[in-house]
């Protein structure tokens, strides 16, 4: 990896678990829990990963998903990515899991918070790495589905940092999610949402005046509209951009009109994530190294980024000094 950018301190904000299944690992939990899967060999599996859109992925994503059974399962999914990410100088992650892909096929709920909260446990004294945890709703299934997940979520909220809302953006606008948003806030916990990734501007409008979110992910189509853009610099709130996706996805034709260096230059607090980084070529590091070969990115530029990370997490005000300072002293 590119020296500067290795040197960088860094922390990821949007990180599907689910997305970091590598074909390898996929291929030895399908063995070990003797579940068929409809490939050869990892190769052939990463032959078949090619996407036109988000839902090409997604139909992929979940069918990978179904493999992980035990709590096992879950403990070295959650591992095999802190370690890759420790490689990449990654200090604090915030990461999603999605219940629902699990408990609707009959998984327990404990069996894949526990999983992967002991991996996360284990991790931090193992690769020095923190981190939080969001729970993620799946929005193409109704409210009632995403109500009854926070309940079950409810005997392990204190492991908990935020909710957050994926999968199938367009047709399933925030404000489907709007009373159980507002349950989540009530219990504590910070709220994230995917928008404008497909979604229109509208939808991002949404999220923050029907869901109130805390962070945005993606936040892409933001840029269509400079009200929007406006409202998001005054509010503060950060974009989790996730450059390699956005390429694998056909948010953006080729990373040379990606708008990351139009974030910055507006003034919105942009940082670089890898979302599903098994299925898009790259970690958070290849994310940085692809942005900053395809753009006029300055070292300001990626100092800025980094520092973005630290300053967009849950983590508290001395907490993101530390890290902010920290970057600043390491290149
Ligand atoms: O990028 C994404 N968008 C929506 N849902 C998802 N689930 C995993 N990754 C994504
Ligand atoms: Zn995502």
């Amino acid at each position: 990896m590119d020296q500067f950018i290795a040197k960088l301190p860094k922390a990821e904000l949007h990180l599907h678990l689910e997305g970091s299944f590598e074909p390898e690992l996929m291929f030895a939990i399908a063995r070990r829990n003797k579940v068929e899967i409809p490939y050869r060999s990892a190769e052939e599996v990463r032959a078949a990963y090619r996407f036109a859109n988000l839902q090409d992925f997604l139909d992929i994503y979940y069918a990978g998903a179904s493999v992980l059974l035990a709590e096992e399962d879950f403990f070295d999914l959650t591992r095999a990515y802190l370690k890759r990410a420790a490689a990449d100088n990654v200090r604090h992650v915030e990461v999603f899991f999605d219940p629902q892909t699990h408990t609707d096929r009959g998984v327990p709920f404990k069996t894949v918070a526990d999983g992967i909260w002991r991996a996360l446990c284990e991790g931090e004294k193992e690769f020095g790495i923190t981190a939080k945890l969001i729970l993620s709703f799946l929005r193409h299934l109704p409210e009632e589905s995403a109500f009854a997940t926070l309940k079950q979520a409810e005997p392990y909220l204190d492991r908990f940092a935020a909710v957050g809302l994926d999968s199938s953006e367009v047709g399933h606008p925030p404000a489907k999610f709007a009373r159980v948003f507002a349950a989540a806030r009530e219990a504590g916990l910070k709220l994230v949402a995917h928008a404008g990734e497909e979604g229109p501007p509208e939808y991002v409008w949404e999220a923050l005046d029907v869901l109130k979110i805390d962070r945005i992910d993606h936040g892409n189509r933001s840029l269509e509209d400079p009200r929007l853009v406006e409202r998001i610099v005054k509010d503060g709130l950060t974009l989790t951009v996730c450059p390699l996706s956005n390429l694998k996805l056909c948010v953006v034709k080729d990373l040379k009109q990606h708008p990351i260096k139009r974030m910055l230059d507006l003034g919105l607090r942009a940082t670089v994530n890898s979302d599903d980084p098994a299925f898009f070529g790259g970690y958070v590091g290849a994310n940085f190294e692809a942005i900053a070969a395809a753009l006029p990115l300055t070292r300001e530029d990626l100092r800025t980024l980094a520092a973005n990370s630290f300053a967009g997490s849950f983590l508290s005000d001395a907490e993101k000094s530390a890290h902010i300072a920290a970057v600043r002293a390491a290149v």
